[in-house]
């Protein structure tokens, strides 16, 4: 396996001729500047041969939690190559995770169960560890364990767990700040995003089961749920979309100079989720449109939805919706509310 990733460069391809995992773990060297670990299928670490400093990062940067969520698989297999192949020399530490590769070939969010809902050890509560994509979110969780820990002292941490929204929206790429439990948000990290071209930010309000969480809240990473444009299938997207994203994540990973202002808020949309609705029948249904855009914001006491005799009406002056989903299980997110963020602190 080895001899065939140093020839093809190709290792989207490796994962998915390997969905379920590979016989064993094996690493080796780019010249005298980069050792290459693979741990598992989908799970690749750049770190250089250099010593390791506060200075160096640590970034992990995951794609196809979700299947057919494919651009961010094609931008990471773009960055993976390009590592492979020696035109791009990493400066800090880098794990991609290519989350679930049976997903992939199915062409489906996912096989059995959201793999995004699985993180902080949701995947071994209940039913227990029932299914190949919670078997997969322990994986992966041990993963970050396993790479974050062996970080320099005092080295930052970073997350961007990049996916593509189900349904269109007004702000085509947005990213999803994890729950921050109190302690400000970085502006450092929200200048970044803007220079990606992802100029919207949604303030979580609430502990999740999302892969982002789990490494902002376990491992002080600053992570993002990270949505870049619409699901598409492979070969369909519109990867000059993504340029900025791509030109970012090359500098963050090559340690060049990002070149970022000061936090800025007139740069950005800073929404707060002010609310998640979650589905306790299986009749939930959405009085509007399956192409309703993310975003669309809807006046106080509009009728969002219904479920056992019940209207779901909008609470404050106007929520905008992000998500919207019927077709989940009971129990899980049908919808995410949102206000204009306010009173946020940023560091
Ligand atoms: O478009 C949709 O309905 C879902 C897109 C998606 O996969 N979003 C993530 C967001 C995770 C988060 O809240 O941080 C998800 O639903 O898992
Ligand atoms: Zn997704």
């Amino acid at each position: 396996m080895q001899d065939t990733l140093m020839l093809s460069k190709d290792f989207l391809q490796l994962t998915l001729d390997n969905p379920h995992g590979l016989n064993a773990p094996f690493e080796f060297c780019l010249g005298q500047h980069t050792q290459v670990s693979v741990w598992d299928t989908g799970v690749i670490l750049f770190e250089p041969l250099t010593e390791l400093n506060a200075e160096t990062k640590s970034i992990v940067l995951s794609s196809a939690v979700h299947g057919n969520e494919t651009a961010p698989i094609e931008l990471c297999d773009q960055l993976i190559t390009a590592l492979l192949s020696e035109k791009l020399i990493t400066r800090h530490r880098v794990l991609f995770l290519i989350g679930n590769p049976p997903a992939i070939l199915n062409g489906t969010r996912f096989v059995e169960e959201n793999l995004n809902r699985l993180f902080s050890g949701a995947h071994s509560r209940g039913e227990g560890l029932v299914n190949q994509e919670r078997e997969r979110a322990k994986q992966l969780e041990q993963y970050v364990d396993r790479f974050f820990n062996a970080g320099p002292e005092g080295g930052s941490r970073y997350h961007y767990d990049l996916h593509t929204a189900i349904r269109a929206s007004k702000h085509e790429k947005f990213a999803i700040y994890p729950y921050p439990h109190g302690k400000p948000y970085s502006g450092e990290q929200i200048m970044f995003l803007a220079a990606c071209g992802i100029k919207t930010v949604l303030f979580h309000h609430e502990p999740t089961t999302t892969f982002s969480y789990f490494s902002a809240h376990g491992y002080q990473a600053h992570a993002f749920t990270i949505e870049l444009g619409k699901v598409m299938p492979f070969g369909q997207n519109d990867m000059t979309r993504f340029i900025e994203v791509k030109e970012m994540l090359t500098r963050l990973v090559t340690g060049k100079a990002l070149e970022l202002g000061e936090f800025d808020e007139s740069q950005v949309n800073l929404y707060q989720v002010n609310r998640s609705i979650n589905k306790h029948f299986d009749d939930f249904s959405f009085t509007f449109s399956g192409d309703v855009e993310n975003f669309t914001a809807f006046p106080k006491g509009y009728i969002l939805a219904k479920e056992g005799g019940t209207e779901i009406k909008v609470e404050a002056d106007a929520e905008s919706i992000v998500f919207p989903n019927a077709n989940v299980p009971v129990g899980q997110r049908t919808v995410l509310c949102l206000v204009p963020a306010k009173d946020y602190r940023v560091v």
